[in-house]
Protein backbone atom coordinates (compact mmCIF):
# COMPACT_ATOMS: atom_id res chain seq x y z
CA UNK A 1 0.00 0.00 0.00
CA UNK A 2 2.88 2.62 0.65
CA UNK A 3 5.14 1.02 -1.55
CA UNK A 4 5.78 4.44 -3.68
CA UNK A 5 6.15 6.01 -0.29
CA UNK A 6 9.04 3.29 0.64
CA UNK A 7 9.89 3.95 -3.14
CA UNK A 8 11.25 7.57 -2.42
CA UNK A 9 12.28 7.22 1.39
CA UNK A 10 14.75 4.48 -0.75
CA UNK A 11 15.76 7.40 -3.07
CA UNK A 12 16.75 9.63 -0.07
CA UNK A 13 18.38 6.58 2.14
CA UNK A 14 20.67 6.15 -1.19
CA UNK A 15 21.63 10.06 -1.60
CA UNK A 16 22.53 10.13 1.94
CA UNK A 17 19.41 12.49 2.72
CA UNK A 18 17.61 10.68 4.91
CA UNK A 19 16.32 12.95 8.08
CA UNK A 20 15.20 11.33 11.71
CA UNK A 21 13.90 13.17 14.42
CA UNK A 22 16.35 12.30 17.67
CA UNK A 23 14.69 12.94 20.89
CA UNK A 24 16.98 15.33 22.73
CA UNK A 25 16.76 17.25 26.11
CA UNK A 26 17.81 20.50 26.25
CA UNK A 27 19.45 22.19 29.18
CA UNK A 28 20.35 25.69 28.85
CA UNK A 29 23.01 25.72 26.64
CA UNK A 30 23.90 22.06 26.85
CA UNK A 31 22.33 19.56 24.42
CA UNK A 32 21.60 16.04 25.76
CA UNK A 33 21.61 12.84 23.51
CA UNK A 34 19.96 9.62 23.92
CA UNK A 35 23.07 7.93 25.25
CA UNK A 36 22.80 10.96 28.27
CA UNK A 37 25.54 12.81 26.28
CA UNK A 38 26.05 16.49 27.15
CA UNK A 39 27.45 18.77 24.12
CA UNK A 40 27.73 22.32 23.85
CA UNK A 41 24.95 23.20 21.27
CA UNK A 42 25.52 25.50 18.76
CA UNK A 43 22.19 24.63 16.86
CA UNK A 44 19.29 26.40 18.49
CA UNK A 45 17.42 29.71 17.47
CA UNK A 46 17.16 30.80 20.54
CA UNK A 47 19.96 33.37 19.85
CA UNK A 48 19.27 34.83 23.68
CA UNK A 49 19.15 31.98 25.66
CA UNK A 50 15.61 33.47 26.28
CA UNK A 51 13.96 30.50 25.95
CA UNK A 52 14.70 29.08 29.92
CA UNK A 53 14.59 33.04 31.52
CA UNK A 54 11.01 33.24 29.90
CA UNK A 55 10.03 29.59 31.87
CA UNK A 56 11.07 31.21 35.31
CA UNK A 57 8.97 34.40 34.79
CA UNK A 58 5.80 33.73 32.94
CA UNK A 59 2.68 33.00 35.41
CA UNK A 60 0.94 30.17 35.65
CA UNK A 61 -1.66 29.94 33.30
CA UNK A 62 -5.74 28.43 34.01
CA UNK A 63 -5.74 26.95 30.26
CA UNK A 64 -3.15 25.92 27.89
CA UNK A 65 -4.81 25.49 24.41
CA UNK A 66 -7.07 29.23 23.34
CA UNK A 67 -9.45 26.30 22.55
CA UNK A 68 -10.78 27.96 19.19
CA UNK A 69 -9.93 29.83 16.36
CA UNK A 70 -9.10 33.70 17.44
CA UNK A 71 -12.60 34.34 15.04
CA UNK A 72 -14.56 31.78 16.97
CA UNK A 73 -13.61 32.37 20.82
CA UNK A 74 -9.86 32.14 20.71
CA UNK A 75 -8.75 35.75 20.67
CA UNK A 76 -8.93 36.44 24.49
CA UNK A 77 -7.91 39.71 25.92
CA UNK A 78 -4.56 38.71 26.55
CA UNK A 79 -4.05 37.92 23.23
CA UNK A 80 -4.86 41.54 22.32
CA UNK A 81 -2.99 42.85 24.95
CA UNK A 82 -0.07 40.64 22.85
CA UNK A 83 -0.58 42.39 19.80
CA UNK A 84 -1.23 45.58 21.15
CA UNK A 85 2.47 45.17 22.65
CA UNK A 86 4.03 43.68 19.55
CA UNK A 87 2.28 46.81 17.54
CA UNK A 88 4.30 49.28 20.48
CA UNK A 89 7.30 47.17 19.86
CA UNK A 90 7.56 47.60 16.21
CA UNK A 91 5.54 51.33 16.02
CA UNK A 92 3.08 50.28 13.91
CA UNK A 93 -0.55 50.83 13.66
CA UNK A 94 -1.37 47.16 13.97
CA UNK A 95 0.00 43.70 14.71
CA UNK A 96 -1.78 40.40 13.79
CA UNK A 97 -1.09 37.21 16.16
CA UNK A 98 -0.22 34.08 14.31
CA UNK A 99 -0.14 30.42 15.79
CA UNK A 100 3.60 30.14 14.12
CA UNK A 101 6.29 32.55 12.20
CA UNK A 102 5.41 29.89 9.15
CA UNK A 103 1.93 30.61 9.25
CA UNK A 104 2.58 34.84 9.55
CA UNK A 105 4.70 34.46 6.30
CA UNK A 106 2.61 32.03 4.06
CA UNK A 107 -0.62 33.00 5.74
CA UNK A 108 0.25 37.10 4.84
CA UNK A 109 2.17 36.30 1.08
CA UNK A 110 -0.96 34.05 0.36
CA UNK A 111 -3.84 36.28 1.41
CA UNK A 112 -2.51 39.97 0.24
CA UNK A 113 -1.43 38.78 -2.87
CA UNK A 114 -3.64 37.94 -5.78
CA UNK A 115 -4.52 37.54 -9.66
CA UNK A 116 -3.15 40.23 -11.35
CA UNK A 117 -0.35 40.83 -9.26
CA UNK A 118 3.16 40.17 -9.39
CA UNK A 119 5.49 38.84 -6.75
CA UNK A 120 9.22 39.22 -6.26
CA UNK A 121 10.57 36.83 -4.46
CA UNK A 122 14.50 36.19 -3.54
CA UNK A 123 16.22 32.76 -4.51
CA UNK A 124 16.77 32.00 -1.27
CA UNK A 125 13.86 32.95 0.71
CA UNK A 126 12.59 30.80 3.68
CA UNK A 127 9.70 27.95 2.71
CA UNK A 128 7.44 29.53 4.64
CA UNK A 129 7.04 32.33 2.05
CA UNK A 130 7.73 30.48 -0.73
CA UNK A 131 4.72 28.53 0.10
CA UNK A 132 2.91 31.92 0.54
CA UNK A 133 4.12 32.49 -2.87
CA UNK A 134 2.75 29.18 -4.51
CA UNK A 135 -0.85 28.98 -2.71
CA UNK A 136 -1.18 32.69 -4.26
CA UNK A 137 -2.92 33.26 -7.26
CA UNK A 138 -0.35 36.27 -8.38
CA UNK A 139 2.44 35.96 -10.78
CA UNK A 140 5.71 35.00 -9.69
CA UNK A 141 9.38 35.48 -10.63
CA UNK A 142 12.16 34.49 -8.44
CA UNK A 143 15.08 36.66 -8.64
CA UNK A 144 18.72 36.03 -7.84
CA UNK A 145 20.06 36.81 -4.20
CA UNK A 146 19.99 39.76 -2.76
CA UNK A 147 20.29 41.25 -6.70
CA UNK A 148 18.71 45.00 -6.93
CA UNK A 149 19.74 45.38 -10.22
CA UNK A 150 17.26 42.61 -11.04
CA UNK A 151 15.03 43.18 -9.23
CA UNK A 152 15.03 46.77 -10.97
CA UNK A 153 14.93 45.47 -14.41
CA UNK A 154 12.27 42.62 -13.28
CA UNK A 155 9.97 45.65 -12.29
CA UNK A 156 10.83 47.75 -15.68
CA UNK A 157 9.80 44.50 -17.30
CA UNK A 158 6.48 43.58 -15.84
CA UNK A 159 5.26 46.14 -13.78
CA UNK A 160 2.80 48.00 -16.18
CA UNK A 161 1.43 44.56 -16.76
CA UNK A 162 0.32 43.96 -13.15
CA UNK A 163 -2.17 45.33 -10.41
CA UNK A 164 0.21 45.18 -7.64
CA UNK A 165 3.93 44.36 -7.43
CA UNK A 166 5.16 43.04 -4.10
CA UNK A 167 8.86 42.00 -3.42
CA UNK A 168 9.13 39.54 -0.95
CA UNK A 169 12.56 38.82 1.27
CA UNK A 170 13.69 37.77 4.11
CA UNK A 171 15.40 40.70 6.45
CA UNK A 172 18.34 38.27 7.63
CA UNK A 173 18.86 34.64 5.56
CA UNK A 174 18.57 32.00 7.87
CA UNK A 175 21.43 29.63 6.37
CA UNK A 176 23.80 32.24 5.56
CA UNK A 177 23.34 35.06 8.13
CA UNK A 178 23.20 37.77 5.12
CA UNK A 179 21.46 40.63 5.65
CA UNK A 180 18.90 41.95 2.23
CA UNK A 181 19.81 44.93 1.05
CA UNK A 182 16.46 46.17 1.98
CA UNK A 183 17.89 50.07 1.65
CA UNK A 184 18.25 49.53 -2.34
CA UNK A 185 14.82 47.34 -2.48
CA UNK A 186 13.17 50.19 -1.07
CA UNK A 187 14.51 52.48 -3.59
CA UNK A 188 13.70 50.73 -6.28
CA UNK A 189 10.35 50.02 -4.67
CA UNK A 190 8.91 53.58 -4.45
CA UNK A 191 10.42 54.25 -8.10
CA UNK A 192 8.42 51.21 -9.46
CA UNK A 193 4.95 51.37 -7.23
CA UNK A 194 6.22 48.55 -5.73
CA UNK A 195 5.07 47.29 -1.93
CA UNK A 196 7.76 44.94 0.29
CA UNK A 197 7.29 42.41 2.66
CA UNK A 198 9.62 41.34 4.83
CA UNK A 199 10.70 37.92 6.72
CA UNK A 200 12.21 39.78 9.92
CA UNK A 201 12.39 36.17 11.88
CA UNK A 202 15.91 36.02 12.21
CA UNK A 203 15.92 39.96 12.79
CA UNK A 204 13.78 40.27 15.63
CA UNK A 205 15.62 40.60 18.78
CA UNK A 206 18.40 40.94 17.48
CA UNK A 207 18.93 44.07 15.02
CA UNK A 208 18.13 47.57 15.46
CA UNK A 209 18.43 49.97 18.30
CA UNK A 210 15.44 47.88 19.61
CA UNK A 211 16.12 45.32 18.42
CA UNK A 212 13.43 44.93 16.12
CA UNK A 213 14.79 44.19 13.15
CA UNK A 214 16.95 44.94 9.99
CA UNK A 215 14.17 47.06 8.65
CA UNK A 216 15.20 49.30 11.95
CA UNK A 217 18.95 48.87 11.98
CA UNK A 218 18.71 49.62 8.07
CA UNK A 219 16.71 52.59 8.69
CA UNK A 220 13.72 51.71 6.47
CA UNK A 221 10.80 51.02 8.72
CA UNK A 222 8.60 53.70 7.45
CA UNK A 223 9.20 52.04 3.85
CA UNK A 224 8.50 48.65 4.49
CA UNK A 225 5.02 48.46 5.40
CA UNK A 226 4.33 45.19 6.59
CA UNK A 227 7.03 43.26 8.83
CA UNK A 228 6.64 39.53 9.85
CA UNK A 229 8.38 38.63 12.62
CA UNK A 230 8.45 35.27 14.93
CA UNK A 231 8.07 34.67 18.59
CA UNK A 232 9.78 31.22 18.32
CA UNK A 233 13.98 32.46 17.95
CA UNK A 234 15.60 35.70 19.64
CA UNK A 235 12.40 35.61 21.41
CA UNK A 236 12.45 32.57 22.97
CA UNK A 237 8.52 31.49 22.57
CA UNK A 238 6.42 30.39 19.45
CA UNK A 239 4.48 31.78 17.41
CA UNK A 240 4.65 34.56 15.07
CA UNK A 241 3.30 38.23 14.10
CA UNK A 242 2.35 40.65 11.09
CA UNK A 243 3.07 44.32 12.19
CA UNK A 244 1.47 46.12 9.85
CA UNK A 245 -1.43 49.55 8.89
CA UNK A 246 -5.07 48.74 10.36
CA UNK A 247 -6.12 48.01 7.21
CA UNK A 248 -3.75 45.20 6.05
CA UNK A 249 -4.69 43.71 9.77
CA UNK A 250 -8.34 44.11 9.47
CA UNK A 251 -7.78 42.12 5.95
CA UNK A 252 -5.53 39.57 7.19
CA UNK A 253 -7.92 38.66 9.58
CA UNK A 254 -11.12 38.51 7.00
CA UNK A 255 -8.79 36.43 4.34
CA UNK A 256 -5.60 34.87 5.91
CA UNK A 257 -6.40 31.31 5.54
CA UNK A 258 -4.20 29.99 8.92
CA UNK A 259 -5.40 32.61 10.89
CA UNK A 260 -8.95 31.49 9.93
CA UNK A 261 -8.58 27.80 10.10
CA UNK A 262 -6.76 27.67 12.97
CA UNK A 263 -6.53 27.82 16.86
CA UNK A 264 -5.41 30.66 18.02
CA UNK A 265 -2.06 30.88 19.57
CA UNK A 266 -2.18 28.78 23.01
CA UNK A 267 -1.84 30.86 26.11
CA UNK A 268 1.12 29.64 27.43
CA UNK A 269 2.93 31.14 24.23
CA UNK A 270 0.74 34.54 24.79
CA UNK A 271 2.42 34.74 28.42
CA UNK A 272 5.58 33.67 27.01
CA UNK A 273 5.93 36.48 24.57
CA UNK A 274 3.98 39.30 26.75
CA UNK A 275 6.64 38.73 29.48
CA UNK A 276 9.67 38.43 26.91
CA UNK A 277 8.23 41.94 25.79
CA UNK A 278 8.47 43.20 29.09
CA UNK A 279 11.50 42.81 29.71
CA UNK A 280 13.28 45.26 27.09
CA UNK A 281 16.47 45.53 29.35
CA UNK A 282 17.00 41.59 29.73
CA UNK A 283 16.70 41.23 25.78
CA UNK A 284 19.37 44.10 24.98
CA UNK A 285 21.82 43.05 27.63
CA UNK A 286 21.64 39.57 25.87
CA UNK A 287 21.26 40.86 22.18
CA UNK A 288 24.44 43.04 23.11
CA UNK A 289 26.65 39.84 24.80
CA UNK A 290 25.36 37.32 21.52
CA UNK A 291 26.13 40.12 19.03
CA UNK A 292 29.59 40.88 20.73
CA UNK A 293 30.77 37.03 20.42
CA UNK A 294 29.19 36.56 17.24
CA UNK A 295 31.60 39.30 16.16
CA UNK A 296 34.34 37.74 17.96
CA UNK A 297 34.24 34.65 16.74
CA UNK A 298 34.08 35.72 12.97
CA UNK A 299 37.02 37.94 13.61
CA UNK A 300 38.68 34.72 14.65
CA UNK A 301 37.56 32.78 12.54
CA UNK A 302 38.77 35.09 9.92
CA UNK A 303 35.56 35.26 7.83
CA UNK A 304 34.93 38.83 6.48
CA UNK A 305 31.45 40.39 6.21
CA UNK A 306 29.84 44.00 6.27
CA UNK A 307 29.90 45.50 9.49
CA UNK A 308 25.86 45.70 9.03
CA UNK A 309 26.24 41.46 9.40
CA UNK A 310 28.85 40.88 11.63
CA UNK A 311 26.93 40.44 14.91
CA UNK A 312 23.98 38.42 13.51
CA UNK A 313 24.68 34.85 15.12
CA UNK A 314 24.24 32.95 12.61
CA UNK A 315 27.61 31.54 10.88
CA UNK A 316 27.69 29.04 8.39
CA UNK A 317 30.97 27.47 7.57
CA UNK A 318 31.24 26.57 4.03
CA UNK A 319 32.05 22.77 3.56
CA UNK A 320 30.48 21.41 -0.31
CA UNK A 321 29.55 17.93 -0.13
CA UNK A 322 26.98 16.43 1.73
CA UNK A 323 29.54 13.84 3.15
CA UNK A 324 31.59 16.33 4.27
CA UNK A 325 29.21 18.35 6.22
CA UNK A 326 27.88 15.12 8.12
CA UNK A 327 31.40 14.15 8.73
CA UNK A 328 32.86 17.79 10.40
CA UNK A 329 29.28 17.53 12.01
CA UNK A 330 30.26 14.04 13.30
CA UNK A 331 33.65 15.14 14.29
CA UNK A 332 32.71 18.33 16.43
CA UNK A 333 29.95 15.96 17.51
CA UNK A 334 32.35 13.37 19.06
CA UNK A 335 34.28 16.55 20.61
CA UNK A 336 31.06 17.49 22.63
CA UNK A 337 29.41 19.87 20.36
CA UNK A 338 26.35 19.87 18.63
CA UNK A 339 26.63 21.96 14.86
CA UNK A 340 24.23 21.23 12.29
CA UNK A 341 24.99 20.09 9.01
CA UNK A 342 22.90 22.05 6.68
CA UNK A 343 22.24 20.20 3.14
CA UNK A 344 19.77 19.99 0.21
CA UNK A 345 17.46 21.04 0.31
CA UNK A 346 17.46 23.36 2.74
CA UNK A 347 20.70 24.78 0.91
CA UNK A 348 21.39 24.68 -3.06
CA UNK A 349 22.98 21.41 -4.18
CA UNK A 350 26.86 21.74 -3.83
CA UNK A 351 26.42 24.24 -1.24
CA UNK A 352 26.19 21.94 2.47
CA UNK A 353 27.30 23.66 5.43
CA UNK A 354 27.96 23.80 9.34
CA UNK A 355 25.56 26.40 10.27
CA UNK A 356 26.69 27.86 13.80
CA UNK A 357 24.39 29.39 16.14
CA UNK A 358 25.77 31.31 18.93
CA UNK A 359 23.81 32.29 22.25
CA UNK A 360 24.05 34.78 24.72
CA UNK A 361 24.46 31.80 26.98
CA UNK A 362 27.43 30.57 25.44
CA UNK A 363 30.69 31.73 26.57
CA UNK A 364 34.46 32.41 25.28
CA UNK A 365 35.39 29.06 26.41
CA UNK A 366 32.69 27.81 24.64
CA UNK A 367 33.61 29.59 21.28
CA UNK A 368 37.73 28.32 21.99
CA UNK A 369 36.43 25.10 22.15
CA UNK A 370 34.34 25.54 18.77
CA UNK A 371 37.48 27.24 17.33
CA UNK A 372 39.74 23.91 17.82
CA UNK A 373 37.01 21.53 16.99
CA UNK A 374 36.20 23.64 13.54
CA UNK A 375 37.37 22.17 10.04
CA UNK A 376 39.36 24.37 8.08
CA UNK A 377 38.04 26.20 5.51
C1 LIG B 1 13.31 33.02 7.79
C2 LIG B 1 12.26 32.26 8.54
N1 LIG B 1 10.98 32.66 8.42
C3 LIG B 1 10.00 32.02 9.09
C4 LIG B 1 10.26 30.94 9.89
C5 LIG B 1 9.14 30.25 10.60
O1 LIG B 1 9.08 30.66 11.92
P1 LIG B 1 8.46 29.71 13.07
O2 LIG B 1 9.56 28.79 13.48
O3 LIG B 1 8.05 30.66 14.13
O4 LIG B 1 7.33 28.98 12.46
C6 LIG B 1 11.57 30.49 10.04
C7 LIG B 1 11.85 29.32 10.90
O5 LIG B 1 12.67 28.50 10.64
C8 LIG B 1 12.60 31.17 9.34
O6 LIG B 1 13.88 30.77 9.45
Amino acid sequence: MWDDLNDRLDDLRRRGRMRRLHPRRIEGVDLIDQSGRRLINFGSNDYLGLASFLASKTMRVDSVGARASGLVCGWTDRHQLLAEKIAEFERTEAAVVFPSGFAACSGTVSALCRQGDLILSDELNHASLIDGCRLSKADRMVYPHRDVDSVARLLSQHRKQHRRVWIVTDSVFSMDGHVAPLRELCVVASDHDATLIVDEAHGTGILGDRFSGACESLGVKDQVPIRIGTLSKALGGQGGFVACPRVVAEFLVNHSRPLIYSTALSMSAVESAIVALEHPGEIRRRRDLVCAMSRQLRSQLGLACPASESGIPIIPIPIGSDADAVAASQRLYESGMFVPAIRPPTVPEGQARLRISLSADHNTEMLGRLIEGLPSF
